[in-house]
Formats: structure tokens, C-alpha cells, sequence
């Protein structure tokens, strides 16, 4: 069970948050990007694919849920709320035009309270993230249910790319203000600057290129989390 979401909202995030792309991940499968990076210490993965969709996505999800089966890590499926219920993911990310935060916290609580009841053990919360562009839509992704908001891109990325322009992390520390739940900054992070985002009071970094790209994952994983120990 994760110390951090046993309770009715999340408690805080694990500092260091990868997002798996077969793309850049030199011939390695989801699963193995995501047992990789939390054997390094990446305490939240995020299964993402922009090519997969439904049955495909599916598997693909399994496959990383079954993975990380005993491993001290939160899963996140990106884009998708029934894959991510139906593969027994801890959660789902959620863009501003990837629907209604609110519907997906009534679908997601129905779901997940039928599941709470015919298990033992604390009750468990479903988590959505939800990315967000300003103060007003991190307070609004908020009212209307998520447990953390991702702001992005904090600096220039290759691997996403409508990602728009750089926002900084003059925001990200407005936010961070703002708002209660954990925030996580997302885009361009890498060992260079990690440090930055945590001094401007992210919970939480997530990373794609600089864990999943490099030849050892768990290496540059645990690499990036001492960094981060060393600023927070
Ligand atoms: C942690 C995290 N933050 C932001 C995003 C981006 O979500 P979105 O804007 O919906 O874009 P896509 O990733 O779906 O292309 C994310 N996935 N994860
Ligand atoms: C998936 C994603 N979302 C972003 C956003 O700005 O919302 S930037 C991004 C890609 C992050 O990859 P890298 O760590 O390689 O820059
Ligand atoms: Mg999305």
C-alpha cells in the first residue's frame, strides 16, 4: 500500500515522476521503462502513448500495472479514465481537453468505492492529475476534483510537441501559492535544472527524456533523485 494515497486525497507525491515513451526509450517496452525507472527510485510513472488507444492501451497498462506489482510506485495512465480504471491503475492524467474533471471524479469514485468494499485494508482514493496553464485553471481543475496539477512546459521540450510555449517558474511558484495540492512541473527537467523546480516549490518533477531516453534508466533515475534530496 503507498503511504501517500490511503486516506480521502493524496497526501503529497513521491518527488520524482517519469512518464514512459517508446519512442525515446531505445526499443523498450512500457513495462520495462516503468520497472526500470521505479527500481531507481521514481516514486510515480505514468503510462503514456499517444499512438494506443483503447484494447491496445489496455494491455500496455496491464502489462505496467503487473510490472510495478510490488514496487513502492503510483501508476497514472495518461488521457485515458477507463483504461486506467479497468487495468486497476492508481490514477489518471488528464489534459484541459482530455474531458471533464468532474465527471471523471464522480465516474472514478462509483468505481473505485465498489472496489474499496470487497477488499480488506483502508479504503483507497483514485487519483487525477490534471494539467493546468494558469492560477484559474489549477483552481478550477481543483474544485472540480484533482488531487495534483501538472504545469508545463517549464522549459523547452522535444518530446511533446504541441506542448505550447515555456511557462517558467515565475507560475509554477504562483501556483504553488495558490493552491493545496501538490504541484508538479513538467518539460525540459533534467539534471541541469531539477533543483530549480523544486526551489520554486514544485512536490514533484516529471520527466520523460532525461530518465526514459538514456541507456541505463534506473541509473539516471536514481541519479535524478539525489539530486532532488540534495535541494529538498
Ligand atoms: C504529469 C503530466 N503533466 C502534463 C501532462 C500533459 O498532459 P496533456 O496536456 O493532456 O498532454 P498529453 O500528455 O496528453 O499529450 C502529462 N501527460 N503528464
Ligand atoms: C508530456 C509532457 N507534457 C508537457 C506539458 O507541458 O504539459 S511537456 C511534456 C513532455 C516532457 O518531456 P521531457 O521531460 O522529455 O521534456
Ligand atoms: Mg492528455
Amino acid at each position: 500500500m503507498n503511504a501517500y494515497f490511503t486516506e480521502d486525497r493524496l497526501s503529497g507525491l513521491p518527488p520524482l515522476y517519469v512518464v514512459t515513451d517508446t519512442g525515446i526509450g531505445r526499443g523498450r517496452s512500457h513495462a520495462a521503462l516503468a520497472a526500470l525507472s521505479a527500481a531507481g527510485g521514481a516514486g510515480v510513472i505514468q503510462l503514456r502513448d499517444k499512438e494506443l488507444s483503447g484494447s491496445d492501451l489496455l494491455k500496455e497498462a496491464i502489462a505496467v500495472r503487473e510490472a510495478l506489482a510490488g514496487q513502492n510506485a503510483i501508476f497514472i495512465v495518461n488521457d485515458s479514465l477507463a483504461v486506467a480504471l479497468a487495468s486497476g491503475a492508481d490514477g489518471v492524467h488528464l489534459g484541459q481537453g482530455d474531458g471533464s474533471v468532474q465527471e471523471a471524479r464522480t465516474e472514478a469514485d462509483r468505481v473505485v468505492a465498489v472496489r474499496n468494499k470487497s477488499r480488506d485494508g483502508p479504503d483507497r482514493r483514485f487519483i487525477i492529475g490534471v494539467s493546468v496553464g494558469s492560477v484559474a485553471e489549477a483552481r478550477r481543475a481543483i474544485h472540480e476534483g484533482a488531487d495534483y496539477v501538472a504545469l508545463g512546459p517549464v522549459y523547452a521540450t522535444t518530446s511533446k510537441a504541441d506542448a505550447g510555449a515555456v511557462c517558467g517558474l515565475g507560475l509554477l511558484q504562483e501556483i504553488r501559492e495558490a493552491v493545496s495540492v501538490p504541484v508538479v512541473g513538467i518539460g525540459g527537467i533534467g539534471m541541469h535544472n531539477v533543483q530549480d523546480v523544486f526551489r520554486a516549490g514544485a512536490d514533484s518533477a516529471a520527466v520523460i527524456s532525461a530518465v526514459v531516453a538514456e541507456e541505463d534508466v534506473t541509473a539516471a533515475a536514481r541519479a535524478m533523485c539525489g539530486m532532488i534530496d540534495g535541494v529538498r
